[in-house]
């Protein structure tokens, strides 16, 4: 029996409530498929703040170090809001994603057939979408230095540097030649130097991907098409800020942020989570999408672990669910059959994934 050392890193708000339910379908398929989990919890963001006065414990690093992939829910919420920016839970993350090396943020954005009319855009422009945001995660503007604030002043400054912006367009550009061999590469290049930079970078890394058609956009025009046409787009190559904006507006392509997973990948261990944030208003409710979660524990069983069966499980566990009418309260349009609480929706998942046949 194959066995697998988990970091589950909760965090805070909704966090738990939809990491549980990811835990419960990875149970599931782990025992279809002669394969074990050992999870370890490790503490981040506002709870590890409460617990430890430090967002993010070097215990936790160690435990994620360690283990064979980290499964992340999310963190953050208005009581920590007021804390000094290096003691609040985003400060956290951003140390975490940095010190794992964790470079390369993949988000894709799919539309399920069976919900193409939870989408608040008509039917036909979201039917088919398949687009792959590959987002640089530990550069940009959330790090570049100076950074501060005063009284009457704040500021932050965006900065690339040629390796990272190179080590991110291969990623894209690989990932491009496994899907539809187009990258549109996003930026702001008509008023950012740093842009400008960007831009050069990706156009000389396109030379060794010849096969790979290049586009490039400003970003304020990529967040209209994105809503105009997304079909047009297949993999989408931008800097930290852009490819957090623009992931959450492709989320309403397919109908809800609850429904999009991401991969953070790098230089040593990944990190699976959905794309959303802790979603303090909703918490405690059990209203949660646990999907977005789920099928990052997919994303993590195929690309951290190679265990390619038990993901299709998954997948086929969500598509399932969606099919038979299952929907959280985000989704659930007129052709609801059911409208499931987030630990329904996690069982009957979990029931699906079981049941299929490979
Ligand atoms: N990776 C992370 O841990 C992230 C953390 N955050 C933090 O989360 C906190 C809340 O941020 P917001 O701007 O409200 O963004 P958010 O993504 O938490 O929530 C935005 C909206 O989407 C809804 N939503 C989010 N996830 C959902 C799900 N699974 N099912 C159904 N509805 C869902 C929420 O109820 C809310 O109305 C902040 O402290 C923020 O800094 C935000 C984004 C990412
Ligand atoms: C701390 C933020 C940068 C988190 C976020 O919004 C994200 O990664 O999507
Ligand atoms: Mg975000």
């Amino acid at each position: 029996m194959k066995s697998y050392n988990i970091a589950l890193i909760k965090g805070d708000g909704i966090g738990p409530e939809i990491i549980d339910e990811a835990v419960k379908v990875l149970d599931a398929v782990a025992a279809c498929e002669n394969i074990e989990f050992n999870y370890q919890e490790a503490l981040m963001g506002g709870c590890a703040y409460d617990v430890t006065g430090d967002p993010l414990p070097q215990e936790t690093i160690d435990i994620s170090l360690s283990s064979n992939a980290v499964l992340f829910g999310a963190i953050g919420g208005q009581k920590w809001d007021t804390l000094p920016r290096e003691k609040r839970p985003e400060s956290g993350l951003l140390r975490f994603r940095k010190e794992l090396g964790v470079f390369a943020n993949l988000r894709p954005a799919n539309v399920y057939d069976e919900l193409v009319n939870a989408s608040s855009l008509k039917p036909e422009i979201v039917k088919g979408v398949d687009l792959m945001v590959v987002r640089e995660l530990i550069g940009g503007i959330y790090f570049g230095e100076p950074k501060g604030r005063d009284e009457n002043k704040g500021w932050n400054t965006m900065v690339y540097t040629r390796p990272e912006i190179e080590r991110i367009a291969h990623v894209a550009f690989k990932i491009a030649m496994e899907r539809s061999k187009k990258v549109c590469s996003v930026d702001k290049a008509n008023v950012l130097d740093v842009s400008q930079l960007w831009r050069e970078v990706v156009e000389e890394v396109a030379k060794e991907y010849p096969e790979v058609e290049l586009s490039h956009m400003y970003v304020d025009n990529a967040a209209m098409q994105l809503i105009r046409d997304p079909k047009q787009f297949d993999v989408i190559l931008t800097g930290n800020i852009f490819g957090d904006i623009l992931s959450d507006e492709a989320s309403m392509l397919s109908g809800s942020i609850g429904l999009l997973p991401s991969a953070s990948v790098g230089s040593s261990i990944g990190v699976y989570e959905p794309i959303h944030g802790s979603a303090p208003d909703i918490a405690g409710q059990g209203i949660a999408n646990p999907i977005a979660t789920i099928a990052s524990a997919s994303m993590m069983l195929r690309f951290a672990l190679g265990e390619n069966r038990a993901a299709d499980r998954i997948d086929y566990g969500i598509k399932q669910a969606l099919a038979e009418g299952y929907r959280t309260k985000d989704i659930a349009g007129f052709d609801a059959k059911e409208v499931c609480s987030t630990s329904e929706m996690g069982s009957i998942i979990a029931n699906f994934a079981a049941k299929c046949k490979l």
